[in-house]
């Protein structure tokens, strides 16, 4: 459903700045595939191009090199007919749940954006439909006239998941989605994400550095370090015993379940 060819990025010249080379590559050489239904979770250390490959793929950063197919059409050679169809099905929930959206919009008018945008409803199929995809997301009717503050941050990335979901999507980006979450609302956003998946044949790009919540929902998992990917396997605890540097880093930094294993601070 979605190949990545050999991409190579980096983010141009300073040209305002005299004798400033070109910039080093954020990606370099990248290759992947997502197939439909699949979740692909994409890790790596901090500055390692996962953002940057996110917004290639979701077609707002053109690569300097290489090509992103969905569908089996170019989203930097489409027409503009042809990527209005293809961006309604390529949708993206950021880490921030509230610089996402207006502070001065409802629940209700967040999640009719996109309705708005390419569906001709009616007033009254447009509210139910809303009412529906809160639900849905574990909300109620009546969160709908909701502002973004009167939400806690679980309660509002839900909000933007059912946004995400709206058009019926075949891809989204989860862009570290859950991390600025507590851990109980962690747990019930990747369950509710699984729970969609399932019902609408989602395919997820699933970016994390948090390599226990990739190995919850994913079926397979790419790590990058330095803008290229290092590592690619299937979404169990082999990952853990893999000698790849990279990997090794991320293995690192999980927090070990029983306080006796965790350092101690004098
Ligand atoms: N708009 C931009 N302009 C210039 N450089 C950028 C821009 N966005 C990202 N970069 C640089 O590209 C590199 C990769 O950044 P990116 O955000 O893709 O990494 P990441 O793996 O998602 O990191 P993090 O996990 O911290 O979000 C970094 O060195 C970053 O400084």
């Amino acid at each position: 459903m979605l190949q990545v060819y050999e991409v190579s990025h980096s983010y141009g010249k300073r040209s305002w700045l005299p004798r400033s080379g070109s910039r080093p590559s954020v990606l370099a050489d990248v290759s992947l595939t997502i197939e439909e239904g699949v979740c692909l979770g994409l890790l790596g250390t901090s500055g390692a191009g996962k953002s940057t490959l996110g917004k290639v793929i979701l077609g707002l950063e053109r690569p300097s090199q290489g090509q992103v197919l969905f569908q089996g059409k170019d989203i930097y050679r489409a027409d503009k007919t042809v990527l209005k169809g293809l961006r309604r099905e390529l949708q993206v929930v950021f880490q921030d749940c509230y610089s996402a959206v207006n502070p001065m919009m409802t629940a209700a008018q967040i999640i009719g954006e996109p309705l708005d945008n390419y569906e001709r409803l009616s007033a009254k199929e447009q509210q139910r439909m809303i009412e529906q995809l809160l639900v849905q997301v574990g909300l109620t009717p009546q969160d709908a006239s909701k502002l973004p503050h009167q939400f806690s941050g679980g309660q509002l990335q839900r909000v933007n998941i059912a946004r995400a979901i709206a058009l019926k999507p075949k891809l989204i980006v989860l862009d570290e989605s859950i991390s600025s979450l507590d851990m109980v609302h962690q747990t019930q956003i990747l369950s509710l994400l699984a729970e969609l998946r399932a019902s609408y044949g989602l395919s997820y790009l699933f970016i994390t550095h948090d390599i226990r919540a990739a190995l919850t929902i994913c079926d397979s998992i790419a790590v990058m370090d330095q803008g290229r990917l290092v590592y690619t396997g299937d979404a169990t605890d082999s990952i853990l015993e893999s000698d790849q540097p990279a990997v090794r880093q991320l293995v690192s930094s999980i927090l070990p379940e029983h306080p006796s294993g965790r350092i101690v601070f004098e």
